[in-house]
């Protein structure tokens, strides 16, 4: 059994950052950068072999490598996500050192310019947040090419089906992230975080760094409960050692912030960040009382002093619409396979030189194309279809439709009485013109596919209309989801406490507060072109810069509360 130790009741923080995933470690990383004592909180156990962890197959038995090091076995999440997953979530997310940056596919994009401008406020526009993007893209370039001699291997899948979209008029991207204002029937290679061969991102450039200053602290194994607050300060935050987290050691007690000037940053992602003001008594009250009801009652802040905030509104994720297509070109390789057996020479030239098709994510991802489509309500909308080897049958394609960029449907997550998070109101299509934009993407793939010989769908069938196919699937998490949660702790500056929407204001500091803040997934008013955890990174990059320009508490502050 693991050694729960309590926390030192003298040792104070200026930062303490909840949660370690795409906003909490770049976070931490300049908060420390900037010379402040930063202690870093992460429920989840060790990931990547770096920082000790240990979860891995057999053949990786001799290595550092763990199975979240290596992009081949990505995929592995779905066959076996025990303890590295959340079990307080009802959907799938990293509970582990990186959050999802560390059990994720590693697609990184640099995001479009509307990807800001159309839902983010002054302030968090494309043309401010260029120096974070550029920051960000500088410490984490990606890459088209994973494998370290610079090969693209089982590429069959991409020359079919880029080859049939290139001959369709659509134009190739050389790379993608050089154009990320060209998302109009445009195609290209996919884009990964990964370095080395390896996972890399923000687990092997921000986390390293920010470990090797002296003000900076990370503990793993170890939940925050709440948030301690009088009125809209916090002192401190309440942790316990996490029960799912692998037996590793973690901590119990209560961590003070540096009196009056400390501050707290909330990175626990969409949902966990969303938990954790309920649990702090931030949020609706219909939320609160469900808190107060249940195991947390009797320490829950009484509620008077309970901040009435839209939080688990704004609820978001890409809309998934899976087609499938098939053709004798494409070749299906085993990624769930190469767990147990992978084949031996594809192991050894991973483990010697990591090169070979392990050093690529699974399953063998590719192209990524892009559209952009007016709906009738004269509202742009992008979609991103992302492509992978496989289904039904050895030649098959499924190709993943999703919409971002222009999207209006919104849902909620609410928080149950044993204190598991849930999508109460599933975000999907509940805007018609969301569902026509999709239903069109679907008709212009059709006719862009129409004239490649030998192709076949396999769903929708030629003779199901894109409407009928696209009403046919359920719009739940179940069969839509997208992993791609956003939304629950919006930015803006109509304050949620007088009727507007916005939880954070443009500091991203909790409104009716004056040193809580929220950095992650929780913030983004509405969703964006692609997989977002390198938008994530960067909106964690300008909020560190903008939470560092403000004025300690100490001082007057001219907009606070
Ligand atoms: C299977 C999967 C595949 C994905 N693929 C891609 C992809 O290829 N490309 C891409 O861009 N995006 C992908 N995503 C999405 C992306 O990973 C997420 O959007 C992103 O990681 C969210 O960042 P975040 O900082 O908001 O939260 P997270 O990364 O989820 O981090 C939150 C962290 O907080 C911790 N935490 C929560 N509550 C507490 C608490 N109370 N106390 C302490 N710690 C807490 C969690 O354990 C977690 O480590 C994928 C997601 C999943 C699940």
């Amino acid at each position: 059994q693991a050694q729960c130790a309590e926390v030192p009741s003298t040792e104070t923080y200026d930062y303490i950052v909840v949660g370690s995933g795409a906003g909490g470690i770049p976070m931490a990383d300049r908060l420390s950068e900037a010379g402040h004592k930063v202690l870093l909180i992460e429920k989840g156990p060790a990931s990547t072999g770096r920082w000790g962890g240990t979860m891995k197959p057999d053949w990786l038995k001799d290595t550092l490598l763990t199975r979240f090091d290596v992009p081949g076995l990505c995929n592995q999440i779905w066959a076996d996500p025990t303890g590295a997953v959340c079990t307080d979530v009802d959907q799938m997310a990293g509970c582990m050192l990186g959050g999802g940056t560390a059990v994720n596919a590693g697609l990184w994009w640099k995001p479009h310019p509307a990807d800001w401008d159309v839902n983010f406020p002054e302030g968090w526009r494309s043309t401010n947040v260029a120096a974070a993007t550029e920051r960000v893209f500088s410490r984490i370039p990606g890459t088209i090419a994973p494998s370290m001699d610079g090969r693209r291997y089982l590429s069959q899948g991409f020359d079919m089906l880029g080859g049939s979209l290139r001959a369709a008029g659509w134009e190739y991207l050389d790379p993608p992230n050089a154009h990320p204002d060209k998302k109009n029937r445009t195609f290209g290679h996919s884009t990964f975080m990964y370095a080395g061969g390896e996972r890399g991102g923000p687990l092997a450039t921000y986390l390293v760094s920010a470990a090797g200053r002296r003000g900076f602290t990370l503990w793993m194994n170890t939940t925050v409960r709440r948030v301690i607050r009088e009125g809209g300060h916090a002192t401190g935050v309440e942790v316990q050692c996490s029960s799912s987290s692998g037996g590793g050691a973690g901590h119990t007690g209560v961590v003070p912030l540096t009196p009056k000037t400390g501050r707290v940053i909330i990175s626990a992602g969409a949902f966990g960040s969303a938990k954790l003001l309920f649990r702090s008594g931030i949020g609706p009250t219909d939320q609160l009382n469900i808190v107060k009801n249940s195991t947390d009652g009797p320490t829950m802040i009484s509620s008077d002093q309970w901040i009435n905030l839209p939080v688990g509104y704004n609820l978001n994720d890409h809309v998934g619409t899976d087609v499938e297509i098939a053709h004798p070109d494409v070749v299906f390789y085993d990624y769930y396979g190469a767990w147990n057996k992978p084949i031996a020479t594809h192991a050894e030239s991973y483990l010697a030189n990591r090169t070979g098709p392990l050093a690529q994510a699974a399953p063998n991802i590719g192209p990524i194309f892009w559209e952009i489509i007016k709906g009738s309500d004269g509202v742009s909308r992008h979609l991103q279809w992302q492509a992978r080897v496989e289904g039904k049958l050895n030649t098959s394609m499924t190709v993943t439709q999703y919409l971002g960029t222009g999207s209006l449907s919104r849902g909620r997550m609410t928080i149950t009485r044993q204190l598991n998070t849930i999508v109460s109101t599933p975000p999907y299509l509940r805007d018609k013109y969301d569902r026509e934009v999709v239903i069109q993407g679907i008709v212009n793939l059709r006719e862009s596919l129409k004239d490649v010989a030998n192709l076949t769908w396999i769903t929708p069938l030629p003779n199901v209309t894109a409407e009928a196919f696209v009403d046919s699937i359920p719009a739940t998490p179940a069969r839509r989801c997208s992993n791609h949660w956003i939304g629950t702790a919006k930015i803006g500056t109509d304050d949620g406490r007088t009727g507007g929407t916005s939880v954070v204001d443009l500091d991203a500091k909790v409104y009716g507060t004056d040193n809580i803040f929220v950095v992650d997934a929780s913030i983004f008013p509405g969703h964006i072109t692609g997989n977002p955890s390198a938008m994530i990174v960067i909106a964690a990059e300008h909020a560190a810069t903008r939470i560092l320009g403000l004025k300690p508490l100490s001082e007057p502050e001219a907009s606070s509360s």
